[in-house]
Formats: structure tokens, sequence, C-alpha cells
């Protein structure tokens, strides 16, 4: 049965990357989809800015929606202190089987929990199931007609607190644009745009964080 492109991005680390090294699966992975297949990873370019904005927040409890490969999940966990956790959702089990894998060969899963499932029903278990009280960092890369409803649901679910941020990915390519117009026109959200380029290519993308003002 022939390998998806997922698997083979995992093989290619598992193969060519140092275990144990977050750096190196991020690099490794960002070697493959430069040279080899593009994936929707969010890329060295993007990725920097979420180092920074990730570092700037330095959660405790952060969530990702849309974990894909894993990629974003290491950049995340491996800028997070001791005892800080990510909770990453996922609703195809073959990928979230591949990012399992990735995140234990890349030594963060003592930091980063999978959670398998649509977001829609993973968010409102957040608190009872997953003992989160408020989310300090919120990364969206999942499908982009999902942003604006899940966010609302976030702060259905009280799960917001005053200074929680949020970022985006992709609001340019393959845009977002329901989003944009919701949260840079609610008066709750402090907007920033991040000019940038599509992971692995030169066309233009960017990506939006917004804080929570409470
Ligand atoms: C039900 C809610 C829900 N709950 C749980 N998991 C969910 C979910 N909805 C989706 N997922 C998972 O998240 C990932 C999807 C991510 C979607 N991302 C893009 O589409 C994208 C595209 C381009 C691009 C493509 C082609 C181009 F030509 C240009 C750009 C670039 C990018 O950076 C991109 O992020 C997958 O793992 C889904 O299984
Ligand atoms: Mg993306």
């Amino acid at each position: 049965m022939n390998q998806s492109k997922e698997q083979r991005i995992l093989d290619f680390v598992l193969q060519n990357a140092v275990r144990g090294d977050p750096c190196s699966v991020v690099d490794t992975i960002d070697k493959y989809c430069s040279q080899k297949e593009w994936a929707m990873n969010v890329g060295n370019e993007k990725g920097i800015i979420l180092d920074k904005t990730v570092e700037e927040v330095n959660p405790s409890v952060a969530l990702e929606l849309g974990t894909y490969c894993g990629y974003s999940a290491v950049r995340i966990a491996q800028l997070l202190k001791p005892g800080a956790r990510l909770l990453t959702v996922e609703f195809n089990p073959k990928f979230a089987a591949i990012a399992k894998q990735m995140i234990e060969f890349a030594g963060v899963h003592d930091k980063v929990k999978i959670l398998e499932g649509p977001s829609e029903e993973i968010i409102p278990q957040l608190k009872k199931k997953y003992e989160v009280d408020t989310l300090d960092f919120v990364f969206l890369d999942h499908w982009k007609d999902r942003y604006t409803p899940d966010t609302i649901l976030i702060q259905e679910c009280n799960l917001l607190r005053k200074g929680s941020v949020l970022l985006a990915d992709n609001v340019i390519v393959p845009g977002a644009p329901e989003f944009l117009n919701y949260i840079r026109n609610n008066p709750r959200f402090q907007c920033t745009n991040y000019p940038s380029h599509l992971e692995y290519m030169k066309v233009k993308d960017a990506m939006e964080k917004a804080v929570f003002l409470g």
C-alpha cells in the first residue's frame, strides 16, 4: 500500500534528524518540505513569528488547533517553561498518529498532549476533562473557515483571560477573511498583523495576533 506524504515526512525525520533534539526535527521537516514535497507546516519564516509570540507570552497552558504532522507542536513545546503544557487538537487519526511519533521522536512528549477529535467537540471539554482553567496562548492553524466559530466557542467556554493571545496562520493564503473581519472589528481584541510568506514559497502570507482585552 503506497505511503502518504505525511508518512514520508515522518520517515525522513526518523532517518535524518537527531532523536530528542526538537530543533533538528523542525529543520529536517523544513529541509524535506522545501526540497522534496511541499506540506502545510507553518515553516521557518512564519515559525520565527510563532516562536517570538510564544516567548513573549511564555504560556503555562497553550492550545493548538490543527496538529497535522506536529511541526508547530514541536516548535511551541521546545519553548515552554518546565511544567507548562501544549494541548493540540487533530481530528484526522492518520495525522494524529504521525504527529504522535514526531513529537515523541523530538523528545517533547512530556509537554504535549494530542487531543483527537473535532475542535468543536474538544474545546467544550477543556475545562472539565483536560483540567484547563484559562488558555494563555492559542495557535489557529486548522481549516480556515473554523477560525471564527472556534474563537467564538473559546470565548463562550470562558477559556480566555485578560491578556490571552491568539495567533492565526494563513490569514492571506489560503486566507481567513471572515476571521480577520470578525477579530479586527471586535473591541475585545487588540490585533496586530505580521506579514510573511507562505511556507517554502515566495507567495505572500501573514499571521494575525489578537490579544484578548477581557
Ligand atoms: C473540524 C475542525 C478541526 N478539528 C480538528 N482538526 C482539524 C479541524 N480542521 C482541520 N483539522 C486538522 O488540521 C489540519 C488542517 C489544516 C488546514 N490548513 C490549511 O488548509 C493550510 C493550507 C495551506 C495552503 C495550501 C495550498 C496552497 F496552495 C497554499 C496554502 C497552507 C497552510 O499553512 C495551511 O495551514 C489537518 O491536520 C486537519 O486534519
Ligand atoms: Mg497553516
